[in-house]
Formats: C-alpha cells, sequence, structure tokens
C-alpha cells in the first residue's frame, strides 16, 4: 500500500487559540477514498490544512509520497503539485477576475508552456462543467459555481491526491453526482480522495475509510 499523505502525531494551536490537533494521526493511501467525519470545530479543516503545508504543526510531521513536508519555497511548490485542496468556501479559493483565470492561476505557477496550461484548464472546465462559464466573473457566480470551479482549479494541477472540505454540501443532485465521479476517476488513476463532511451518505455509502475527528485526533471509524 502506498502511502501518499501521512499526519503524524500532529499538535497545533491556532496563534492564541487553543489546542486543536493533540496527537493527531491520519494516513491516506493510494486508491483509497476516505471520508473525514467530526463535529463543527473537531478541526477536521485544520487536519486538511496540514497536508499542503498551508499550516505547520508544532509537534509531529506531514510526509507527503514518502518525504517530510520541507516548508521551504521550493519545498512547497513541489508539495502543491502532489497534494490538492479544495477549501470549504470558494470564495477563499477563488482570486481572479475571471473563471478561465482562476483555474488557469495553478497551472501557470507550475510554469508550464501556455499550449500545456490552456488543455489543462480546458480539461477540469470541462470535468467539472464550467466550461461554458470560462469568461464570467468569478464574483458573478453562484456559489454550486464557484465550488465548481474552485475545484476545477485544483484539479488543473492534477494532484495524486485531493483533499476537499464539504464541497459537495452546496451542489445540486446532478452536480453532485458528476463531482463524485470525478473523485472516482482520479481514485481508479491510483490516486486518493479525502473529503471532510457532515455527509453521511458519503460515509455509508461511497468511502472505503471513514475517520472521525474527535478531541484532537483522527480515529479510523468501524462504520
Ligand atoms: N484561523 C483560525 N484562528 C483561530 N482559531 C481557528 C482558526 N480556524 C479555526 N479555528 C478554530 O479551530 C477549531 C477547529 O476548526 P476547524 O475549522 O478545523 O474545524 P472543522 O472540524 O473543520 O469544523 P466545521 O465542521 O465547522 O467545518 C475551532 O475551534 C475553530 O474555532
Amino acid at each position: 500500500m502506498t502511502i501518499l499523505v501521512e499526519w503524524e502525531d500532529l499538535l497545533y494551536r491556532y496563534p492564541g487559540g487553543e489546542v486543536v490537533l493533540n496527537g493527531a494521526s491520519l494516513q491516506l493511501a493510494a486508491g483509497q477514498r476516505m471520508v473525514l467525519l467530526g463535529r463543527n470545530g473537531s478541526g477536521k479543516s485544520t487536519l486538511l490544512r496540514h497536508a499542503n503545508g498551508l499550516l505547520r504543526p508544532q509537534r509531529g510531521r506531514v510526509i507527503v509520497a514518502g518525504q517530510p513536508l520541507d516548508y521551504s519555497r521550493a519545498g512547497l511548490n513541489v508539495v502543491r503539485r502532489q497534494v490538492g485542496l479544495v477549501f470549504q468556501n470558494p470564495d477563499d479559493q477563488l482570486f481572479s477576475a475571471s473563471v478561465a483565470q482562476d483555474i488557469s492561476f495553478g497551472p501557470m505557477n507550475l510554469g508550464l508552456e501556455l499550449d500545456e496550461v490552456r488543455a489543462r484548464v480546458a480539461e477540469a472546465a470541462q470535468m467539472c462543467d464550467v466550461a461554458d462559464l470560462l469568461e464570467r466573473p468569478t464574483h458573478a457566480l453562484s456559489m454550486g459555481q464557484k465550488a465548481r470551479v474552485a475545484l476545477a482549479g485544483v484539479l488543473a494541477m492534477r494532484p495524486v491526491a485531493l483533499l476537499a472540505d464539504e464541497v459537495l454540501a452546496g451542489l445540486d443532485p446532478w452536480a453532485y453526482e458528476q463531482v463524485v465521479a470525478i473523485f472516482d476517476r482520479l481514485v481508479a488513476q491510483g490516486g486518493a480522495v479525502l473529503l471532510a463532511t457532515h455527509d453521511l451518505r458519503l460515509a455509508e455509502g461511497w468511502a472505503d475509510v471513514v475517520a472521525v475527528m474527535e478531541q484532537g485526533r483522527a480515529c479510523i471509524s468501524g462504520i
């Protein structure tokens, strides 16, 4: 079993806040569909934000594709190609004027050729069904459209592990099924998907592994 992302005994306290992660350990393996459950404020997003170095633990370590995270700019560039993180609130993820610019932001930052960037943007936009929105300003989208654009921006980086925070919450049933199919495709290609969610349907019907955040730790659940 190839472990793509490993959280090892993390301790994390937000500046001036309380301890959120306290001995949190979890492994996400290639080919896994994992759901992370837990009450509001239990630390699910905080755990996810450690996987690509957005947060740095005060104790413990994060290992991606066998390498402990390197928090230098170059190191974070490498890890952000491997681990894609979709935020809970798409407004935290969308910055550019247009949808096309937003989806191309990540691939442009990788320094890819323009043709390659265009191909990736077209592919990701088509997968997420936002191809007809490419010229639209991001601020003029509905929440469900924003969520799909944010996902397209992450997919355009072609991550091997995709971590998403409540990404399915605001989607209509049709878009929901479509996004689940995108996750399944990534898993079938040897990647892994971890969804932080309150959606028990996903835990019961979709996940291979269900983890629960409680008291600063992630426990693998039997359900
Ligand atoms: N930027 C921040 N600064 C200080 N405290 C924070 C910050 N972000 C989150 N917290 C606190 O850390 C704790 C864990 O938050 P987190 O967002 O990780 O939980 P969650 O399990 O994802 O919650 P939800 O299900 O509501 O999305 C909460 O008590 C929250 O108030």
